[in-house]
């Protein structure tokens, strides 16, 4: 019973979902109601991430990690291997212990709630979704299914308008996923399976998106259609907090941005200034005084990555 339990938890991040839409549950420990000033600014904050440590058994992936998200706005996490990037998405979605992770110390908390604790579905009726890494959409189900599995656990008032709005939306960005509709989803290209999977995260009409590599192992063409959907989406009112080690792409999409380097905060600030950075764009975006040899153990695909247009 518990493992059945377990396997529903995952369904809006991992898994097929249950045949059933169900009333979204109450996440496990809420925030009291917003009574003082103090709790209005941080609903008005979005995310707030708290001296975040967290880690699998014996492995700290974060240490002491603080960050804001403030409604509205796109902000970035940028860092190489390793860094801790989709330990704190995880963190954030709940999803940390079905990697066999957990939080040791820190909160997490959106519009004024208290998220670390809660479950995934819980996180998801509180109108955060995550799209992760390596897409993961359903494979063996079609395009349509994949995208009706999507609404399954959406926050607020549900049914047959409320998913057809959303739906529409979806198919608005996207009109390749229209045109295969009845195709399963395991024939799309890379690109098309990263629209699916962002498709199938906004059935869910999120009030903020965690977007983990949306362009890893994209063309450039592909990856450059991804950015521009963000920013359209974004356009649309959804918060997003985009974790991406493109850097060059992210900071041109990003108000604000922060760097991890082996589980800490190394860097932070506005993304122009980010950009503009010798120190940033030595390290991140491969840009240093011997173009051939980029500092900061950049990989060699970042040159090319510099060039991103925008
Ligand atoms: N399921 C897991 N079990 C044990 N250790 C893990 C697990 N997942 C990640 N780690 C470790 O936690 C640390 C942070 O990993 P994480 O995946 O968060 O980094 P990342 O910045 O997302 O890296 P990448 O860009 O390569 O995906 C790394 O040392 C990694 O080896």
């Amino acid at each position: 019973m518990e493992a059945r339990r377990q396997e529903a938890r995952t369904d809006a991040h991992d898994s097929p979902p249950p045949a059933e839409p169900r009333d979204p549950p109450e996440p496990a420990r809420p925030a009291g109601p917003v009574r003082t000033a103090e709790a209005a600014e941080a609903a008005e904050a979005g995310l707030v991430v708290r001296d975040l440590a967290a880690g699998y058994g014996p492995v700290t992936a974060l240490r002491g990690v603080s960050l804001e998200v403030p409604r509205g706005s796109v902000v970035a996490v940028l860092g190489g291997n390793g860094a801790g990037k989709s330990t704190l998405l995880r963190a954030v979605s709940g999803t940390l212990r079905f990697h066999r992770g957990g939080i040791a110390a820190g909160e997490v908390s959106f519009g004024g709630r208290r998220l670390s604790g809660a479950d995934p579905s819980a996180v998801v009726a509180c109108g955060v979704v995550q799209v992760p890494e390596g897409r993961r959409i359903f494979a063996r189900m079609t395009v349509a299914e994949n995208l009706r599995a999507g609404a399954l656990g959406a926050r607020g008032a549900r049914g047959r308008r409320a998913a057809a709005e959303a739906r529409d939306r979806v198919l608005t960005l996207f009109p390749v996923l229209a045109e295969r509709a009845r195709q399963r989803a395991g024939l799309l290209s890379g690109g098309e399976q990263q629209m699916l999977a962002i498709g199938r995260a906004l059935m869910a009409r999120p009030v903020m998106l965690l977007l983990d590599e949306p362009t890893l192992g994209l063309a450039p063409m592909a990856a450059a259609r991804i950015a521009d959907t963000v920013r359209e989406i974004n356009a649309q009112g959804t918060t997003v907090l985009l974790v991406e080690q493109n850097a060059a792409m992210a900071l041109s999409l990003a108000r604000h941005a922060y760097v991890l380097e082996v589980g800490e905060v190394a860097l932070s600030g506005p993304a122009a200034e980010l950009a503009a950075s010798d120190e940033v764009r030595r390290r991140y975006l491969g840009i240093g005084d011997d173009p051939a040899a980029p500092a900061g153990g950049a990989p060699a695909t970042r040159p090319a990555l510099a060039r991103w247009p925008g």
